[in-house]
């Protein structure tokens, strides 16, 4: 791991990180927030996954996360979300192929050579975290929008690998919506069945661990309707009994502003779960 940046900020440092991913087969860039604490001891670590068209640039300059991560004793490792390169599959459309990922194994040409984003959030990054920098096994994770379906997919899936999840504005339900429709038949292929190993309202009618769920949405967010359709996962978690809070935003919208209006939040809770 090569350090690209490196600026102080909140009495902590704001680093970039670039290195070679093996499960990627490119060059990736990741963001890492070491808080104060870190100087002293080993901090748990906040995954932070982005949404379409992002890369590690956007919640480390957009959401003000460094303020809360310096509060509380919490390094943040926020991830591109896609491979990357003039090598990787692309597609000129900004919701398919570079910048959006989905947080998936693509098992599908060109896709499956490079798009491997599910082994690299869930493996290779945490493996190289804990390796190099001074943080501990305890995880947290969290994300926006593509982001957040990736936050609470591979929460579901990986029963005792992280103490608590969020998501602001999630994709919830992949399977059943545009964005998600497109990406999952590009990466996946036509069975939908395949489909249903990354979907969080299928995942949460099995889950082996009930992780509450936190969940910000803006009432005026222009995807609401058309992508986003929270209803469907306060119907999920009812009829499986999984604890969620959501927590309808009157007037905001879906950019990064709202996120840094209720990021503090966000902070609290994961620091609670990560204190226990
Ligand atoms: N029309 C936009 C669509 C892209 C967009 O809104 N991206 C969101 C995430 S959407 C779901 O994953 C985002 O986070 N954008 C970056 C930002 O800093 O706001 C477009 O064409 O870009």
């Amino acid at each position: 791991m090569e350090r690209i940046e490196h600026h102080a900020c909140f009495g902590g440092w704001q680093e970039i990180y670039q290195h070679e991913s093996t499960t990627l087969g490119c060059t990736m860039n990741v963001a890492v927030y070491l808080p104060p604490q870190a100087e002293k001891g080993r901090v748990p670590v906040l995954y932070w996954l982005s949404g379409l068209t992002c890369t590690e640039q956007n919640v480390i300059t957009k959401s003000g996360v460094q303020r809360y991560a310096s509060e509380h004793g919490i390094a943040i490792v926020a991830p591109d979300t896609s491979p990357r390169g003039e090598k990787v599959a692309d597609n000129h459309l900004y919701d398919l192929g570079q910048g959006a990922g989905f947080y998936v194994n693509a098992t599908q040409k060109p896709w499956a050579a490079n798009y491997q984003m599910y082994d690299y959030v869930v493996q290779e990054l945490p493996d190289l975290i804990e390796a190099h920098l001074p943080v501990t096994q305890e995880r947290s994770i969290s994300g926006h929008s593509m982001g957040g379906h990736g936050a609470m997919v591979i929460a579901l899936r990986n029963p005792g690998r992280y103490r608590s999840v969020s998501a602001f504005s999630p994709i919830v339900a992949p399977t059943q919506v545009p964005w998600g429709q497109k990406a999952f038949e590009s990466y996946l292929g036509s069975d939908r069945e395949t489909w249903k190993q990354y979907g969080t309202l299928e995942l949460i009618a099995t889950a082996e661990e009930r992780l509450p769920l936190l969940v910000d949405q803006g009432t005026r967010d222009e995807f609401l309707d058309k992508q986003l359709k929270p209803e469907l996962l306060t119907q999920a978690c009812e009829a499986a009994h999984h604890p969620l809070t959501l927590n309808m935003r009157t007037g905001y919208d879906h950019s990064y502003y709202f996120i840094a209006s209720f990021i503090g939040e966000h902070l609290a809770h994961h620091a609670f779960a990560l204190s226990q």
